[in-house]
């Protein structure tokens, strides 16, 4: 039964059926992982795409709180071969507009052929092509989504472990992933989340043996601050980054970043360490990445599949960053270590 339509750049509509319903629209990109919906619908890395599953069946195992990155699903919208009631339903009621019933692998392998597109949806009864087409005439590129860090990060700071005997972190929130504090915690590591924006005063006033920028979604060069704050610290506070977060400190030590084609989407991305020759599988949602690290960042980990970076330091300075997840969820547990080496890179 069609009752959904999905609208992709260029201007074609593909029929679906609506499993959530609502209009959204979004960058559309994708995730090959075959397990970890609820992780990866959690993510805030998400805001502002719609995410398509390639693996072809999605909720098998239930929705539970307990495995979620953060306090809502993050994506704006939701696109699988076959979701399972139990997915669908957590879908509706948190308002995300999700479909299922079409050609996924379709879906992917023409962004991998064309890149990251705008997307529109609409699904329920009275949906229709237009009403698709008329999202996607709306939907803006990523990155003119200038404010986005305001949409995921804390407002207000937060203290984790506060009697915690490790170091003191202080948490760049632009859109973190629980699995980031909880590993962080772990360690006993007291971790102060602070707002994206956070100013030089903000942090001193933590005075924290390490500044840790987080992953999040977007555009890296929309977050001013956050690199205007990693300009201020550096050399004087040890830093860690993922994700974005390698980024923004790329960007800020006077590195650039680009757009990718499509990016790194899944649980099995190959990394290799260029110190010891190790790889290493690695969760990875990113379509931006590091083009050039500038003169104080030493690429140490690459991808084995096209080369770009994955590993930034800085031995003197005192930085490490990464471009994948280490702290998994979903994927693989491989780089968890990464929380080691950098809480001992601080405790030196
Ligand atoms: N997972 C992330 O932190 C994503 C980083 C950034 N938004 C990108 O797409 O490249």
């Amino acid at each position: 039964m069609t009752d959904a339509y999905v609208a992709i750049e260029g201007g074609r509509v593909v029929e679906a059926r609506s499993r959530a319903p609502g209009t959204t629209r979004g960058e559309l990109v994708f995730t090959t992982a075959y397990t970890g919906y609820e992780e990866s619908l959690t993510d805030p890395s998400y805001e502002e795409q719609i995410l398509t599953f390639s693996y072809p069946l999605i909720g098998n195992y239930g929705v539970r709180a307990e495995r979620f990155e953060s306090d809502r699903v993050h994506p704006r919208g939701v696109v699988a071969r076959e979701l399972t009631e139990d997915v669908a339903e957590w879908l509706e009621s948190e308002g995300v507009p999700a479909v299922d019933h079409l050609d996924t692998r379709e879906i992917v392998t023409g962004i991998r052929d064309e890149g990251a597109m705008k997307c529109g949806i609409a699904a329920g009864p009275d949906a229709t092509e237009e009403d698709a087409l008329a999202e996607l005439e709306q939907c803006k590129h990523m990155s003119d989504h200038t404010e986005i860090g305001a949409q995921v990060s804390v407002g207000e700071p937060e203290v984790f472990n506060e009697d915690g005997a490790g170091s003191t972190v202080a948490l760049i929130d632009c859109g973190a992933k629980g699995s980031i504090i909880d590993s962080l915690v772990e360690r006993d590591a007291v971790v102060h989340v602070l707002p994206y924006d956070a100013t030089e005063d903000d942090v001193a006033a933590i005075d924290p043996d390490l500044l840790f920028i987080s992953n999040g979604p977007g555009d890296p060069e929309n977050f001013e601050q956050t690199k205007t704050l990693v300009d201020s610290y550096v050399g004087e506070t040890p830093m860690a980054g993922i994700c974005l977060g390698q980024q923004v400190v790329a960007s800020a030590l006077g590195g650039s970043t680009e757009k990718m084609e499509f990016g790194h989407r899944g649980v099995n991305q190959p990394v290799r360490d260029l110190r010891t020759d190790r790889v290493v599988m690695t969760t990875q949602n990113h379509g931006y990445t590091v083009a050039e690290p500038g003169d104080r960042l030493e690429v140490t980990q690459v991808n084995v599949n096209d080369d770009t970076p994955e590993g930034l330091e800085n031995d003197d300075l005192d930085i490490i960053t990464r471009q994948y997840h280490p702290e998994a969820n979903p994927g693989p547990n491989d780089s968890l270590d990464f929380f080691d080496d950098v809480l001992a890179m601080v405790e030196d």
